[in-house]
């Protein structure tokens, strides 16, 4: 059996959708997954082999199937199913273009293309709503996995949930991701999620925007980007966003886009202000470009919990890019750069024939 799994990156939030929206990108992590099944034994930790290239090679992201990200999520969801190993013998080659703790979601896609594996190595018949459930136990905002597993622009929202179910989500991630016992079989069975935990909505996104990444040299891991956010906000605060975040969808979806109408549905109170204590010079740099100083330009963002920015622009995207890395310079900061387009298929199995 021999399979790809390929999951979009994303950006979360657009500005004023705090762990509400998310935009799958085009920048794939892919799963090249081979199962051997003339094999009756295996000498690899919980049957499993893994090889990587791309970011988060050199040694930072783990080889080992009790450790990684991917493969503990894709453990987790077979133990789920009484399977407590994979099957002998599967060996995975992990590309993964989209750099770790940025802000394009490189957990999200983690978080989904281990769900997928499992679903696929164990034919569990996973539905995608089922998929997301699974996700949600993870990484618990729905904006980057809900992108990456469905594809496009979409609006999210947890469901709610009866008393025992929302204690069942709360359990730590300890107890739900399998710990690194050196290959050795616990027999502990996981928590299952909770039925229907999440939901999605898939906006239009008009066909003319694209989406230019200043992606910092630096990272901000997403819980150090979360710890920074007050517990309580001012009501006017509240409102603000609401009244942005009402409009943002309608915004973007409309062809031709309308630059100002977008620039203002893009403004956030309620991240971004904190954020900047992790990305120096950060509303300097959200304010150094606008339709009217960059013609072209439609909004601009913190990607996720950042430190990238998200630049929504029709053309100039090279002078778009040119001008908030200099910004960026002015702090002592080197970024690379990347123009991407909505990802409308989310993440996928292909099978080879
Ligand atoms: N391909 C991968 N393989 C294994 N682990 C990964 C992979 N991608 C991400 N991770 C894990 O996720 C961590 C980054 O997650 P984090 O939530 O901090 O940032 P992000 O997902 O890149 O950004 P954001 O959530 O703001 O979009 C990495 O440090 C690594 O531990
Ligand atoms: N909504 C999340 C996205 C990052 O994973 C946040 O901004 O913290």
């Amino acid at each position: 059996m021999e399979f790809t799994i390929r999951a979009p990156c994303s950006s979360a939030n657009i500005g004023p959708g705090f762990d509400v929206i998310g935009l799958a990108l085009s920048m794939y992590l892919e799963l090249h997954v081979k199962v051997d099944k003339s094999k009756t034994t295996s000498e690899k930790i919980l049957n499993c082999g893994i090889t990587y290239e791309g970011q988060g090679g050199q040694g930072s992201v783990s080889l080992n199937p009790e450790r990684n990200l991917i493969t503990r999520v894709a453990l987790y969801v077979l133990r789920c199913h009484n399977q407590r190993a994979f099957p002998i013998e599967t060996n995975i080659h992990i590309v993964n273009p989209i750099p770790l703790g940025r802000g394009l979601g490189s957990s999200g896609a983690a978080v989904v293309a281990g769900v997928f594996l499992a679903n696929e190595v164990g034919q569990l018949g996973l539905s995608k709503a089922r998929m997301l459930d699974y996700c949600l136990m993870v990484e618990r905002h729905p904006d980057n996995v809900a992108a990456a597993l469905y594809g496009g622009f979409v609006g999210t929202y947890l469901n709610e949930l009866k008393p025992e179910d929302v204690s069942r989500l709360e359990i730590p991630l300890s107890e739900v991701l399998p710990e690194c016992t050196g290959g050795v079989d616990t027999g502990l069975k996981p928590p299952d999620p909770p039925l229907n935990i999440g939901h999605y909505h898939q906006f239009k996104w008009a066909p003319e925007i694209q989406c230019v990444a200043i992606i910092p040299q630096f990272k901000v891991p997403t819980a150090e980007a979360r710890e920074v956010l007050p517990k309580s906000y001012m009501r006017a605060d509240v409102v603000f966003n609401l009244q942005r975040i009402a409009l943002l969808p309608i915004a973007l979806g409309e062809s031709p886009p309308d630059p100002e109408f977008i620039y203002l549905s893009m403004q956030d109170k309620v991240h971004q202000p904190y954020r900047k204590t992790l990305i120096p010079g950060l509303t300097e740099i959200l304010q150094s470009v606008t339709p009217k100083s960059h013609p072209g330009l439609l909004g601009i963002c913190l990607s996720g919990a950042g430190p990238t920015i998200l630049a929504l622009a029709t053309e100039n995207f090279e002078q778009i890019a040119h001008t908030l890395i200099a910004e960026f310079k002015t702090k002592g900061i080197e970024c690379d750069w990347k123009l991407l387009v909505p990802a409308h298929d989310g993440t996928t199995a292909t099978y080879k024939s």
